[in-house]
């Protein structure tokens, strides 16, 4: 039997056995950590030749103060956090702490953006707010938050998702007086507008700043994805130097988009954006368009890119644009204009919706046109309306002449969703009819605001 003194000294033994395994467990923990931190830090310093730019989880205002900024490690929480993509080969600590010292911004909060930020966390620009018909696609808002701005909205979500990021909400307008001062403090650019003048202003801040432009567009059931001003590959100017005249531009208020195709675009926009900051393997990243097209098998298709222009306007070595420019008059259209309201046809070459309606009321024979698409000629329609798709009329206007009354007025009425497309139709019918063609102003619009306020309005 061992006697007391021995008893407390084995207890005293076994105790300082424990503590010492502790603590060596710990030692091995701290060795552990420092030899990544070594290898991440020589794999910094040998890939990134400018110095680091420490800021917060990929998000930050270069000036805004963070807990997490200066830091060349991750933190605890961070390893649980990010523990799926840290064991990916290719990607592993190193990408993660490239990543972490990233700050990306994201323009635009729609259909494209929502996608992006939710996978980016990253800091966003978008003047506009929250309405019930983003909701389709935009899902990073949601059905609380109408009326609330987009980038604010964004912001919630994000935070909600990620404390750990510091996300910055612009709430504004991106134009050529204030993109050089926000876009110089990120390191990518998210291109996630849906209008030509703010295409070409990102093009050319980054160009100006040195940024990479992740670019993508949606619209009906096709996408595209392209990264710009990227390792010596072409920026948006050299491979579409001019813009689209404007009346050819059909965006997703008049054109509709399928939600999804805005997610995989946005998607693959943030995939870009993380390759990029990561500086993983890009080989050709820049060098080509990627096509989606969700009515087509194979779903996406990949077009070379011509490589960069030797006498491109802003991105060669001897550019004519040193400068942001007046893009809203270089496109003919800007970022507000979203469904321009086109006055090509003369007051008395009109009816208002009013009138329009005291004629049908008084039962004048006429004949009533509507030239939309027949899938939105499905959704709603005046009862009595002849279908005639706007691209289809010149062949199509003896229907028109079968059904016209006798008398002579008013003849013909031209109905659009908006009014801008009957006033075209007005113009194409007056070149073979006779007698009096009009369109309704604002169109089923303004026919359902100022008239009847149960139609469906899309
Ligand atoms: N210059 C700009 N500055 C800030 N935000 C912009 C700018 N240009 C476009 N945007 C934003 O980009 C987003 C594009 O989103 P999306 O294409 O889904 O269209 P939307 O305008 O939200 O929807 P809809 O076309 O159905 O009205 C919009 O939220 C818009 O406000
Ligand atoms: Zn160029």
């Amino acid at each position: 039997m061992p006697s007391q003194s021995e008893k407390s000294e084995h207890d005293a033994l076994l105790e300082l056995c424990s503590k010492l395994k502790d603590e060596n467990e710990q030692l091995k923990n701290r060795v552990k950590q420092l030899e990544s931190q070594l290898i991440c830090l020589q794999s910094l310093t040998n890939v990134n030749s400018k110095p680091i730019n420490v800021h917060s989880n990929l998000d930050v205002k270069s000036e805004t103060t963070s807990k997490l900024r200066n830091n060349n490690k991750l933190s605890l929480e961070e390893y649980l956090r990010y523990g799926r993509q840290l064991i990916l080969p290719g990607f592993g600590i190193s990408g993660q702490l490239k990543l972490k010292n990233k700050a990306i911004l994201i323009v635009g909060a729609g259909g494209l953006g929502a996608p992006a930020a939710i996978y980016l966390a990253a800091a966003g620009v978008d003047y506009d707010s929250v309405e019930s018909s983003n909701l389709q696609r935009q899902i990073i808002h949601n059905e609380s938050r109408t009326g609330v701005s987009k980038a604010q909205s964004a912001k919630m979500t994000i935070q909600g998702l990620n404390s750990l990021c510091e996300c910055v909400a612009y709430d504004l307008l991106l134009d050529s007086s204030n993109a050089l001062d926000i876009i110089k403090k990120y390191d990518i650019v998210v291109d996630a507008t849906d209008n030509a003048a703010t295409r070409y202003l990102l093009n050319d801040a980054c160009v100006l700043t040195g940024k990479p432009l992740v670019s993508g567009s949606a619209l009906r059931m096709d996408g595209q994805l392209a990264v710009y001003n990227y390792r010596g590959g072409p920026c948006y100017r050299c491979i579409f130097p001019k813009p689209p005249p404007p009346e050819n531009v059909v965006n997703c208020d008049d054109g509709g988009v399928l939600g999804v195709v805005t997610g995989v675009i946005g998607c693959l926009q943030a995939l870009q954006a993380i390759r990029i900051a990561a500086d993983m393997d890009d080989d050709g990243i820049s060098q080509s368009l990627l096509i989606f097209s969700a009515n087509s098998n194979p779903l996406f298709r990949s077009v070379k890119l011509r490589s960069k222009k030797s006498n491109c306007v802003i991105c060669s070595d001897h550019p004519t644009i040193t400068t942001l420019q007046d893009y809203v008059q270089f496109c003919g259209s800007g970022a507000l204009d979203k469904s321009p309201s086109v006055k090509l046809l003369g007051d008395d070459e009109r009816i208002d919706p009013k009138s329009y309606c005291a004629l049908r009321a008084k039962g004048i024979p006429h004949v009533l046109v509507d030239v939309r698409e027949p899938v939105q000629f499905d959704i709603c329609n005046l009862s009595g309306s002849l279908n005639i798709p706007l691209n289809e009329l010149p062949k199509k206007v003896d229907l028109i002449q079968q059904s016209l009354p006798s008398s002579v007025a008013p003849g013909v009425i031209v109905i659009t969703l908006l009014g801008n497309d009957s006033q075209l139709a007005v113009e194409i019918l007056k070149k073979t009819l006779r007698g009096e063609i009009k369109d309704v102003v604002g169109g089923l619009y303004l026919w359902a605001k100022d008239i009847d306020h149960e139609f469906p309005i899309y």
